[in-house]
């Protein structure tokens, strides 16, 4: 096994917004350890979800490299990184994405089945997911049928069902209201934790972002390690 999950190497990436460049990587550099929990702060715009892009093989930075589980990413092929993205990085986004006309447990099995697990094997591993989440007694349940934070919680399932060992968060629980927040957060945390999983969570919740193992700070292009969050804009 690779000791680092994910790393950032001299990230850099310049969107043009009419004729203005917008410098938002100007050689970002991070790397998170197997299983460590870190959080992606910085004010809105700043480029958070860009991040968790590039880092996801989602978005290919104009310079740079990207490490998933060790292996250097920029020179593979689409098909290879479609390959990585499948088995080795799970996502979590603020909107769940579900799939509407399948069940809850369907949702989890499916990434799986696409990855070739069997349906019996898939479905095991979905509902002991689903059931680490509380979500036991909703199996059945289509999207429409279940509430903002079980959406989510099904979601988070789905992220972890082809067991990564990266998952990549842009604000799980920003759609939800604070007490539900709180409890979504709570079980995506100790489950990420429970299965060994190395996080990336980009969240503007810094009560949230201390909870985690480290925080990074994405100021002016670059990522700060260990950031002081008392003088951190919210
Ligand atoms: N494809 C693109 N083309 C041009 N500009 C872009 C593109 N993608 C992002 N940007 C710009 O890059 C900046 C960073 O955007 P990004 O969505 O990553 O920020 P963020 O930190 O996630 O913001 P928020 O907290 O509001 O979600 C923004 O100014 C955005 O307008």
């Amino acid at each position: 096994m690779s000791n680092t999950a994910l790393e950032l190497r001299q990230v850099e990436r310049t969107y043009q917004q009419g004729d203005v460049p917008l410098h938002v990587f100007r050689g970002a550099s991070l790397t998170i350890r197997p299983g460590e929990l870190v959080a992606l702060v910085g004010p809105s715009g700043a480029g958070k979800s860009s991040l968790l892009h590039i880092a996801g093989l989602l978005e290919k930075p104009d310079a740079g490299e990207v490490l998933i589980a060790g292996a250097p990413c920029m020179g593979l092929s689409d098909a290879e990184k479609t390959r990585v993205r499948r088995t080795e990085i799970g996502f979590v986004y603020q909107a769940h994405h579900l799939l509407p006309e399948f069940s809850a447990t369907e949702n989890v099995v499916l990434p799986q089945m696409v990855a070739g697990v069997r349906r019996k094997a898939a479905t095991a591993v979905a509902e002991r997911l689903l059931g680490r989440l509380g979500l036991e007694y909703r199996l059945e349940h289509r999207p429409a049928q279940l509430s903002g934070g079980e959406q989510q919680r099904v979601a988070i399932a789905r992220a972890l069902a082809n067991r990564p060992s990266l998952l990549l968060a842009d604000e799980p629980t920003g759609n939800l209201d604070p007490k539900t927040s709180r409890a979504v957060f709570n079980e995506f945390v100790s489950l990420t934790r429970g299965e060994g999983v190395a996080a990336l969570v980009a969240t503007h919740n810094l009560d949230l972002a201390r909870e985690m193992d480290r925080v990074i700070l994405l100021h002016e292009g670059l990522l700060v390690d260990g950031a002081d969050l008392a003088s951190t804009p919210d």
